[in-house]
C-alpha cells in the first residue's frame, strides 16, 4: 500500500513554488469546448490526477488534446460527443462541467449523474435551473441527466440560491453562445471565476463583472482559440502557509496571491503568524506558541471550505479553545476522527467542531478521507511526536503535485513509500478459494 511517512519535529525553512490551481484549469480545460476554431492553449497546468481525468473526458468527446511540461493544447474543432460516461464523473465530480460547452455548442448534452461524495451530497439542482431557464429541456433517468435545446440557447435572468462555484461556472460557460443577454445574480465570486471569465473574454466571449455578485454575460455566435495562463493554486498556496506555521518556520511561499487568501491571512495573523508581502510571494514565519481562533467557512472571500481540514490541525496544537463552523459542505468532518487518533480533543456539534488545544499530537497510522484531509494528516505529522503514516493517497493525487517532495525540500523528514505486503502463494490459495 502507497504511504506517506512522517517524522514530526523538523522547522520547515526556504521557498517552495505553487502551481497552476486545479480549481482554475478543469473549468479552463471544460470551456475550451466552446472554441469551434484553433488550437487552445493552457499554460502553467499542474500534473494532476484531476487534469488528466479531464482531459480523457475531452477526447471522449472527440477533442484532440496534447499534455506536456505543464502545457495543455485543445483542438475542439471537430464534430463533439455530448455525452460524459459515469467511468469518468465517478472519479472527478468536476467532469459535469463539460455540459454547459456542450449545451451551448451542439445544443445537447448526456452527463452521468455525480452522485455525493465524501464531503457531502452535492446535487447540481442549480447548474440545470440555469439551464432550464436559457430555454433547455433537462430530462433525468437511468443514472444520466439530459439537457436539449431548440437551437441556440437564450439570454436570461437567473438567481442562484447559494453562490455555487460550479453552477457559476457552467451557466456562464453556457451563456456564451447564447442569444441574448444573461445576467446571473447572487452568483460564485472566487478566483477562479475570475480566471475562468477572463478565458472566455479572450476566446470572444463578453463577459463583465465576474469576482462580483452580478456576471453579465452577452452571448455571441462563435468562440475561438485563446492562449491563457492559469493562476495560482491558492489552495496549495494555503496548505505551505500552515505547514510552516505549525512547525514554527520560515517558508517563502512563491506564487501566493495575498488577494486570493485574505481570510485566511487573517486568521493567521490573529493566531500569531507572521506573514510579509514580498515580491514573489508570501513569507510565514510560525510563532513559538499559536492561539485559538474561531472559523467558519463560507463561499468567497469568507474562509474557503477547502482550507478547513489543514486549518484544523493548525488549532489542535494552540493554545485554547477553538471552533470551526463548516457552512458551505453538510458533511465535511470525516477526517476528525483521523485527527482523534492522533491524540487530539475534537469534539463535533452539529455542523461545528470544538478544538481543545494545545495538544500534543502523536503519530498514527491514519487514512486520508478526502483530498484536503491528506494535506491535513501530513501537515499534523509534521508537528506530531514520531511517526505518522498516511494512506489513500489517491486523494492527495488529485490536488496536490509533489507533495512530499516539496515538504522535503523545505526539511521535513518525509517519504513516500510503497510498502506492498507480499502474500505467500498458500495464502493467496486459501484466499481465492473463500471468494
Ligand atoms: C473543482 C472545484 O472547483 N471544486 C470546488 C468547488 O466545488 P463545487 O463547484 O462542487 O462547489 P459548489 O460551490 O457548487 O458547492 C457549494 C455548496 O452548494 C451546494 N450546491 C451546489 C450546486 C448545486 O446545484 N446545488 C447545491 O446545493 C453543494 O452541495 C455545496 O453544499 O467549490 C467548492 C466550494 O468552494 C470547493 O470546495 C471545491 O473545491
Ligand atoms: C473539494 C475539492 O475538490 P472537488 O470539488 O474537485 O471535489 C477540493 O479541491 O478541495
Amino acid at each position: 500500500m502507497e504511504k506517506i511517512i512522517v517524522r514530526g519535529g523538523k522547522r520547515l525553512n526556504g521557498t517552495v513554488q505553487v502551481e497552476g490551481a486545479k480549481n482554475a484549469v478543469l473549468p479552463v480545460i471544460a470551456a475550451s469546448l466552446l472554441a469551434s476554431e484553433g488550437i487552445s492553449v493552457i499554460r502553467d497546468v499542474p500534473s494532476l490526477s484531476d487534469v488528466y481525468t479531464i482531459s480523457e473526458v475531452l477526447r471522449y468527446l472527440n477533442a484532440e488534446v496534447t499534455f506536456q511540461e505543464n502545457k495543455i493544447t485543445v483542438d475542439a474543432s471537430r464534430e463533439l460527443l455530448i455525452e460524459a460516461p459515469f467511468e469518468y464523473v465517478r472519479k472527478m465530480r468536476a467532469s459535469v462541467l463539460v455540459m454547459g460547452p456542450l449545451l451551448a455548442r451542439t445544443g445537447r448534452a448526456r452527463v452521468a449523474l455525480p452522485g455525493g461524495c465524501a464531503i457531502g451530497s452535492r446535487p447540481i439542482d442549480l447548474h440545470l435551473k440555469g439551464f432550464e431557464a436559457m430555454g433547455a429541456k433537462v430530462k433525468v433517468g437511468n443514472g444520466f441527466i439530459e439537457a436539449e435545446s431548440e437551437g441556440r440557447l437564450r439570454g436570461a435572468k437567473i438567481y442562484l440560491d447559494f453562490p455555487s462555484v460550479g453552477a457559476t461556472q457552467n451557466i456562464m460557460m453556457a451563456a456564451t453562445l447564447a442569444n441574448g443577454v444573461t445576467t446571473l445574480e447572487n452568483c460564485a465570486k472566487e478566483p477562479e471565476i475570475v480566471d475562468l471569465a477572463n478565458y472566455l473574454n479572450k476566446m470572444g466571449a463578453v463577459v463583465k463583472g465576474a469576482g462580483t455578485g452580478t456576471i453579465r454575460i452577452e452571448g455571441v455566435e462563435r468562440l475561438y482559440a485563446a492562449d491563457h495562463t492559469i493562476i495560482p493554486d491558492r489552495i496549495e498556496a494555503g496548505t505551505f502557509m500552515i505547514a510552516a506555521a505549525i512547525t514554527g518556520g520560515n517558508v517563502l511561499v512563491k506564487g501566493a496571491v495575498p488577494e486570493h487568501l485574505t481570510s485566511l491571512i487573517a486568521k493567521l495573523e490573529e493566531m500569531g503568524v507572521v506573514i510579509i508581502e514580498e515580491d514573489q510571494g508570501l513569507r510565514v514565519i510560525g510563532p513559538e506558541k499559536l492561539k485559538a481562533v474561531d472559523i467558519k467557512t463560507m463561499p468567497h472571500p469568507g474562509f474557503p471550505t477547502d482550507m478547513q481540514s489543514q486549518m484544523m490541525s493548525l488549532l489542535v496544537v494552540a493554545e485554547g479553545t477553538g471552533m470551526i463552523t463548516e457552512t458551505v459542505f453538510e458533511n465535511r468532518f470525516m477526517h476528525v476522527e483521523e485527527f482523534r487518533r492522533m491524540n487530539s480533543d475534537i469534539k463535533i456539534e452539529g455542523r461545528s467542531v470544538i478544538i481543545n488545544g494545545p495538544c500534543q499530537l502523536q503519530g498514527a497510522e491514519v487514512s486520508a478521507t478526502d483530498l484536503r484531509a491528506a494535506a491535513a494528516l501530513i501537515i499534523a505529522g509534521l508537528r506530531a511526536e514520531g511517526y505518522t503514516r498516511v494512506t489513500e493517497l489517491k486523494h492527495l493525487d488529485r490536488g496536490y503535485l509533489n507533495f512530499h517532495n516539496k515538504l522535503a525540500a523545505l526539511g521535513a523528514d518525509i517519504e513516500r513509500v510503497n510498502d506492498e505486503v507480499e502474500i505467500s502463494n498458500d495464502s493467496k490459495q486459501f484466499l481465492s478459494e473463500q471468494i
